[in-house]
């Protein structure tokens, strides 16, 4: 928690320091209240006093208490808004650290507790923040002073106090410790829950499809009913909290007047001008309302102690998303260090995903040449998403080199890194927002891209018809997850979005398949013609998206076990013949 308030930014720390002063003069007021309320004790039992001198003193009391009331209200305001810069600040931090991360940070974590620890983990770091400027200062202070200003009373008086304070602070302890370890898995069991929750949402289609509802119901309300046990219990213990409070601060104010019932019978009765049993009185009186002082500051304290440890776990969580630095750190070089132009070369290159036993790759070599065009076959799992995954270097290799345009691509900067090339992945992901900003997304080597520029890329897509046929064009509007397009125009449009960068080097994860027989051979048709001087790696199921690739890589778990043109591959290797007669006739190959 203390590495997490660090972050407090100069402007907070003097909200800080404001807040501090109000607290004391909130503190000072509240306990000049028994004074007053002391001397009032003592005019009424005096003779002769008037309702004007009651009143007098009775005028005061009414000052402190609205003096106090507005110290509170200012105090408030800058927890409140010391609070949310912190949380502001937290969740800038955690966004800026996830965007970082490669895929291996993404996936040690997974995507459902990032999204909590940067929702609800920060929310119980500002609720604790804010409470906790407005209570954890103040209520030492109020408890020390209280103290302070009755301990001279009487040591029987002050000896029921101190038995009251020892049995709130060993009752909080036994609350504590049951109900700590709980918070760790709260925040645990969220993460569960949303990603059973996201889960859910996002395959609903295949849910209702194969009427699965009931077991997706029955997972999600057994981390439903884990998480609501777990706060059963918490809340459980902690509501002996409230009822204790109370009975202490009753048991105290029974033993005050207990004690001083007998102080004063055995004190003498004194003149009416010094009054021994009248003094005591008033002092039975103000003790009793400072010994609640003392109780209320420590019922102060249980709410920091209710709150603290999960807003500790949650510091935690966030702490460990600041720490975590990406295991893929940025090169050097931008892109005029480049020795060649166009070529991806794979030196011996092997890879094993951090929670896997095996290699996925396993000692792949090959170079694509300026304006070729190499494509990578085999079965499903045969690694040809993993193998294209690490040019861009969503992951990093195990051993071996990748080059690119001569370079290690560990040296590049990322951002020259990814100015080289247009990546398509498998899943087309398309964002909110329009066309437009579909396709001139992010940044460019090339700077801003014209509207011209968007619709040459566009018909090289083969995506003119379905853009232009919508009366507002490049502003159609795509909604979240580019719900309102069909699986091939999503691919069209991916595609568009890498041509339109005019990347050097064009890498296609089976990009095509959603693509019609027809559509995926006029594009190839037309990126051939249009791109030659582009270097083009394509990963592919289908024989007729590669046939006339000027190298084919045949996959097979993890290791190349073909390599040539494809009539070379069709003559020889039986691999890729066992492919290509699974899909084509003997006379369509030929
Ligand atoms: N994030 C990951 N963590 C661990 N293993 C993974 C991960 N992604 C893929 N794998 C494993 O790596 C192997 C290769 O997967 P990859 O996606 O590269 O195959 P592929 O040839 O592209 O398959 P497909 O044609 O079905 O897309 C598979 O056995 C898969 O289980």
């Amino acid at each position: 928690m203390f590495k997490i308030l660090k972050k407090l930014t100069g402007k907070e720390l003097r909200y800080v320091g404001i807040s501090l002063i109000f607290i004391i003069t909130q503190v000072y007021l509240d306990l000049k209240l028994p004074d007053y309320m002391s001397k009032v004790t003592k005019l009424i039992q005096e003779k002769g006093t008037t309702v004007s001198q009651i009143f007098d003193q009775g005028k005061w009391m009414v000052l402190c208490a609205l003096g106090s009331l507005a110290a509170a209200i200012v105090v408030g305001y800058f927890a409140a808004r010391v609070a949310a810069g912190l949380s502001r600040t937290l969740r800038h931090d955690v966004y800026h650290q996830v965007s970082e991360y490669s895929m291996a940070e993404i996936n040690q974590f997974s995507t459902a507790s990032l999204i909590t620890r940067s929702t609800n983990d920060i929310t119980q770091v500002q609720m604790f923040v804010a409470m906790g400027l407005q209570l954890i200062i103040k209520a030492p202070i109020t408890a020390v002073w209280a103290i302070f200003k009755i301990a001279d009373k009487s040591w029987e008086w002050t000896t029921a106090l101190g038995v009251a304070v020892l049995f709130i602070l060993v009752a909080i302890s036994i609350i504590v410790t049951l109900a700590m370890p709980r918070f760790k898995i709260i925040q645990k069991l969220t993460d569960k829950l949303n990603s059973v929750t996201r889960e859910n949402l996002t395959g609903i289609h295949v849910v209702r499809a194969y009427n699965a509802e009931g077991y997706q119901t029955e997972k999600f309300e057994r981390a439903n009913a884990d998480i609501t046990s777990t706060n059963l219990f918490i809340q459980r213990v902690m509501a002996f909290m409230m009822p204790m409070m109370s009975m202490v601060s009753s048991g105290l104010s029974v033993a005050v007047y207990l004690i001083g019932a007998t102080i004063i019978k055995n004190a003498a009765i004194g003149t009416p001008g010094n009054s021994p049993r009248i003094n005591l009185f008033s002092d039975m009186v103000v003790f009793t309302s400072y010994g609640m002082q003392v109780v209320m500051a420590f019922m102060m304290l249980t709410m920091i102690f209710i709150m603290m440890p999960r807003a500790n776990v949650s510091a935690g969580r966030i702490n460990e998303v600041i720490d975590t630095d990406s295991s893929i750190k940025n090169g050097t070089k931008d892109g005029d260090a480049a020795t060649e132009v166009g070529t991806v070369e794979f030196k011996n290159v092997y890879f094993q995903y951090a929670d896997a036993s095996e290699h996925v790759i396993e000692g792949i070599s090959f170079k694509a040449n300026k304006g070729e065009t190499v494509a990578f076959i085999g079965s499903t799992g045969s690694g040809k998403s993993t193998l294209i995954n690490l040019i861009p270097r969503y992951y990093d290799v195990t051993a071996g080199q990748v080059l690119v345009d001569g370079v290690n691509v560990k040296d590049y900067t990322e951002n020259a890194l990814h100015n080289k090339m247009g990546f398509i992945p498998q899943k087309p992901v398309m964002f909110n927002g329009t066309i437009r900003s579909n396709l001139a997304f992010g940044t460019n080597a090339g700077g801003d891209l014209t509207d011209e520029a968007l619709m040459s890329a566009v018909r090289l897509a083969q995506a003119e018809e379905f853009v232009t046929k919508n009366e507002k064009g490049l502003d159609a509007e795509i909604s979240q997850g580019g719900l309102n397009l069909s699986g091939g125009q999503k691919q069209r449009l991916a595609i568009a979005r890498a041509l339109a960068r005019r990347p050097e080097i064009l890498v296609f994860d089976d990009s095509f398949s959603a693509l019609d027989y027809k559509t995926d051979r006029v594009l190839r048709d037309t990126l051939n013609r249009e791109t030659a001087e582009t270097t083009k790696l394509i990963v592919a199921q289908r024989i007729g998206t590669i046939i006339d690739a000027d190298q084919i890589i045949v996959l097979d778990k993890g290791k190349v076990v073909g390599h040539g043109t494809h009539t070379e591959l069709l003559a020889s290797n039986p691999v890729y013949q066992e492919i290509a007669y699974s899909q084509l006739s003997k006379e369509e190959l030929a």
